[in-house]
């Protein structure tokens, strides 16, 4: 069995912990070798996904039987007096530590920290909270249906494998959910003996590397994954468990050195949809600014030696490729000067590309036509749109070299340390497994890039959910004098009403044609989000609308009124299509959760960003346009449904060659020795 290091939490040390050894543990820092399957291998993925369906039902029978296993210890259970359940809790402990997650250690463990929560928190797992956490202990990413209640779910399986001695990330969306739901749970790992820890922007690295040390971690997906970045370029690559092993022997001091993390053991992602796919557009990047002085006065210096320099004697332009030739004697001149310098200037290499720069600065890049000074700074056009690039640099010092050469101020230079995308960081975790109430969607791309597969948890009552169907006006200003219509006839009936928008500016215009009806409602957005949890809270009562971007989509929990159940629930209506159909679904899911009454519509215009933000919807439009009857609303509904497909198609592909690239640029630096 794997130790994974100390535990930092001084109250979980405390803690009751049987079967734990007191000798030293071993510092490791595990996480599984690169997979050589690529998810643009086409042969792998039909294989992978022919096995899926071939083992999917025998995997959903293993289950059952495991579920009945559970079950027929709960009752048991239930009649013992608490000290016997603590001393049955240290046996299940010492065992699960010898036998890990086999079966029996998983329905035992199960069956204890269900009773316990149920004596803790007054909250009793239903069976299918049992079979989700089943799955992703074997796994799997468990789809349970919006408001099924996944974060109580996630404890049986981090609470298992905690008792197993195997430390657990919880990952969330954000760092709101993560400390929520980390203090929501808190008595019950208490209970089970098992720290808790929260990771937020901006902890230090000590309070991290004491975050790490628990046996349950709840953090962000950014947070962890620049962790491990961090760590990464601390270890100098990847970590060896003997170079570790070796630090810690010889310089047992240098914490500043040391990872924070202790590897990469278990993850259950929650919202898996989310984070593991549409996160994933974007690389990880971690960069470290330079110090500005001296890249002044290393720009100085090799304008100063290009200074000497003449023209055909010491170098040859060529105009054509943008580039500047030393010739023999240049490079002789500048020997001679470079020794009188000193420093890295005596580098024959790094003083004749000094140079080099510095005279293509001067002669290939022109104010106007490559970058225009703009209120102090050098700022980049680019060459085929004639657009400026506020945020981009020239790399290489080029940046700081033409600074110099217009006399403005130095800025430091971006020095890329290690980069990653999600995929290859999540495909690193000994073991994944994930949660969220849409997955369906995305099971293909699950099972071929992390080997994940998704299996569909049935819900714990009947769903009640209306879908009341969809209405297209249009223009953007019609749809939204209805939208304040319909709102305040449902206020009038007593139930709630949320109106989801795709971004701040819709949310405003939704807002505004409200107060034109005066019907008074909250707002909540990107740049009113001081009152989250006040507005999330009152959303659910009666006569409430709330005018909300995705802030109230994802994980977001809508208690309704006792009243307002009887009167049909919350109504939700969804203002415009998402890039994805599945942040629609989310948003329709706040309303008729754990099988109370709710229901939900769809109020499109066709000025919508998804038709008139992409050329195939622009030239469905004008087709529309041309035609001479007016199209019925079905036709336009099916308009926006495969715009939605194709944008989902375009994210796909960006996420496929995201991944290409990351893999080519693995190889290229692991043969260049660097990190990532
Ligand atoms: N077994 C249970 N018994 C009683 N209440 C429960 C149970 N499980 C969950 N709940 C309650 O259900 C509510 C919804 O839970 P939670 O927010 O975890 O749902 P979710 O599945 O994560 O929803 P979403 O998909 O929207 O994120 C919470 O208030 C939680 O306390």
């Amino acid at each position: 069995m794997l130790d994974f290091g100390p535990s930092a939490d001084p109250a979980n040390q405390a803690a009751p912990r049987g079967g734990l050894s007191s000798s030293p543990p071993l510092v490791l820092y595990p996480e599984r070798e690169e997979a050589r399957h690529h998810w643009l291998d086409p042969a792998e993925g039909v294989a992978r996904y022919l096995v899926g369906r071939i083992s999917g039902p025998f995997f959903k029978l293993r289950l059952r039987r495991l579920l009945s296993q559970t079950l027929k210890r709960a009752g048991p259970v239930a009649a013992l007096s608490d000290a016997a359940l603590d001393a049955r809790l240290e046996d299940a402990r010492r065992r699960a530590r010898c036998d890990g997650l086999s079966d029996a250690t998983l329905a035992e463990s199960f069956a204890l920290i269900r009773e316990i929560s149920r004596r803790t928190l007054g909250l009793y797992h239903h069976k299918v909270q049992l079979l989700g956490a089943l799955a992703m202990a074997r796994g799997a990413v468990a789809e349970m249906a919006t408001g099924e209640g996944k974060t109580l779910t996630s404890t049986l399986t981090a609470g298992a494998a905690g008792l197993a001695g195997i430390p657990v990330h919880i990952v969330t969306v954000n760092d709101y959910l993560a400390e929520r739901d980390a203090e929501t749970m808190r008595p019950l790992y208490d209970r089970l003996g098992l720290s808790v820890g929260v990771l937020i922007h901006g902890l230090q690295p000590e309070a991290r590397r004491a975050v790490y040390g628990c046996d349950i971690v709840y953090a962000s997906n950014k947070e962890i994954a620049f962790d491990y970045l961090r760590d990464r370029v601390k270890l100098d690559g990847a970590p060896r468990n003997l170079s570790l092993k070796l630090r810690r022997y010889f310089d047992p001091g240098a914490k500043n050195d040391a990872p924070v993390m202790r590897g990469l053991p278990f993850a259950i992602v929650d919202e898996a949809d989310s984070v593991l796919i549409d996160e994933a557009r974007t690389p990880l990047i971690l960069s470290r600014e330079t110090d500005a002085t001296a890249e002044r006065v290393w720009a100085e210096t090799a304008h100063r030696l290009a200074d000497t320099l003449h023209e055909p004697r010491d170098y040859v332009v060529h105009p054509r490729d943008r580039r500047v030739e030393l010739t023999k004697k240049g490079k002789l001149s500048l020997e001679e000067q470079g020794t009188r310098t000193g420093g890295i200037w005596t580098n024959r290499i790094r003083r004749e590309q000094a140079v080099q720069q510095a005279l293509t600065a001067r002669l290939m890049f022109h104010e106007g036509d490559h970058y225009v000074i703009d209120d102090g700074k050098v700022v980049i056009v680019d060459e085929y749109s004639g657009r400026i690039m506020e945020e981009r640099s020239w790399n290489d010092g080029m940046h700081q070299l033409v600074e110099v050469k217009e006399g403005v101020e130095v800025t430091p230079r971006k020095e890329v340390l290690a980069r990653i995308t999600y995929q290859r960081f999540f495909r690193r975790y000994g073991r994944l497994a994930g949660m969220t109430g849409t997955a369906r969607e995305v099971s293909a791309e699950l099972s071929s890039v992390y080997r994940l597969n998704v299996v569909a948890i049935p819900t714990n009552t009947p769903a009640q959910r209306r879908r009341l169907g969809v209405r297209v006006f249009p223009t953007a200003e019609r749809r939204w004098s209805a939208v304040a219509a319909r709102a305040n006839a449902l206020r009038e009936t007593g139930r709630p009403v949320l109106i989801g928008t795709r971004s701040v500016a819709a949310s405003e215009q939704a807002s505004a044609a409200l107060s034109a009806l005066d019907v008074p409602h909250e707002l909540l957005n990107a740049k009113l989000h001081k009152q989250e949890a006040q507005i999330i809270a009152d959303a659910g009562l009666a006569g409430h609308v709330t005018v909300a971007t995705n802030m109230a989509g994802r994980g977001v929990d809508i208690g309704l009124d006792p009243d307002v159940a009887a009167r049909g629930g919350l109504h939700v209506i969804l203002t415009e299509r998402h890039d994805s159909k599945r942040i629609d679904r989310q948003l329709e899911g706040r309303a008729a959760r754990r099988g109370e009454p709710g229901s939900s519509e769809v109020m499109l215009s066709l000025e919508d960003a998804i038709l008139t933000q992409t050329s195939a919807g622009r030239g469905a439009l004008a087709r529309l346009a041309r035609l001479p009857w007016p199209v019925g609303p079905v036709a336009a509904g099916r308009l926006f449904r495969r715009a939605q497909r194709r944008a989902e198609a375009g994210h796909a592909r960006a996420r496929r060659t995201l991944l290409d690239q990351d893999r080519r640029l693995g190889t290229m630096l692991a043969f260049s020795g660097r990190p990532e």
